[in-house]
């Protein structure tokens, strides 16, 4: 298992690279893995994927695709050219096009010789409680729905899913260890829900299976990101 640096992913969601620049100076070697996302990646572009490989950082880079096989697989192929460590697709998009995904980024990392970025596949988000859910007319449970798309995700031949820490012990059971699960709703105690719904404590979600936990406002907005990041990397420790 990857060391505990490697397995918290900190969500740069800034508009900036000022704002870039500050965080990740201010964290310095306490986080090698961060995550851009539509905010930071929509504002400033490749600059923030330049200035984070110059520092050796590992990049999860959520985009989030979702639209027919072809155009996501084209998409992913586009993706794995950057050279990030991993990118993902919606899971509702479906096994064909999660298929097709996986395939291009195989061949397209094969063909360049290059590391081939871990895939994964977003499945309900961690946002959604049952009022919104049951809102969108879902019939299954959250948790059973959760598990089907992670099993249709590893049959697709993805590298692991996005969940909630409420659903990692389960998608563990369900998909074997070795099945990658990312879980933002991440929530040390004490600190601001935001809009999550369905979180957990970092040490809980690490025990219930998590491999990366991906925290973003209670250490990007904390007076002191430093010590918030490191208070959670002791939490994880311990853990
Ligand atoms: O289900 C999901 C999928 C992605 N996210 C992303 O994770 C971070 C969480 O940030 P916090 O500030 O710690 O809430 C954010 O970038 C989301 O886009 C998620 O929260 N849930």
């Amino acid at each position: 298992m990857e060391q505990n640096n490697k397995r918290l992913i900190v969500a740069l969601d800034v508009d900036t690279m000022d704002e870039v620049r500050q965080l990740v100076e201010t964290l310095g070697d306490a986080v090698s893995h961060y995550k851009v996302g539509m905010q930071l990646f929509y504002s400033v572009g490749m600059e923030c994927l330049t200035y984070l490989r110059e520092r050796r950082k590992d990049v999860f880079l959520d985009l989030k695709m979702h639209d027919i096989p072809n155009t996501v697989a084209q998409g992913a192929a586009s993706l794995t050219r950057l050279g990030v460590a991993m990118i993902n697709v919606q899971a509702s998009g479906g096994l064909a096009m999660m298929r097709a995904a996986a395939e291009k980024v195989t061949e397209t990392a094969s063909a360049l010789n290059i590391p081939r970025p871990k895939l994964i596949a977003v499945t309900v988000l961690t946002s959604m409680d049952n009022t919104e859910w049951t809102l969108l007319r879902n019939v299954a449970s959250i948790p059973d729905q959760v598990v089907h798309l992670a099993k249709l995700a590893k049959e697709a031949g993805l590298d692991g899913v996005v969940a909630s820490p409420q659903e990692a012990e389960l998608i563990r059971k369900a998909c074997g260890d070795d099945f990658a699960i990312v879980t933002p709703g991440v929530r040390p105690l004490g600190a601001a829900l935001n809009d999550q719904s369905r979180v957990a404590t970092p040490a809980d979600a690490l025990k219930a299976g998590a491999h990366y936990l991906v925290v973003g406002r209670p250490i990007t907005k904390a007076q002191d990101p430093r010590a918030a990041a490191l208070a959670i990397l002791d939490e994880m420790r311990k853990a």
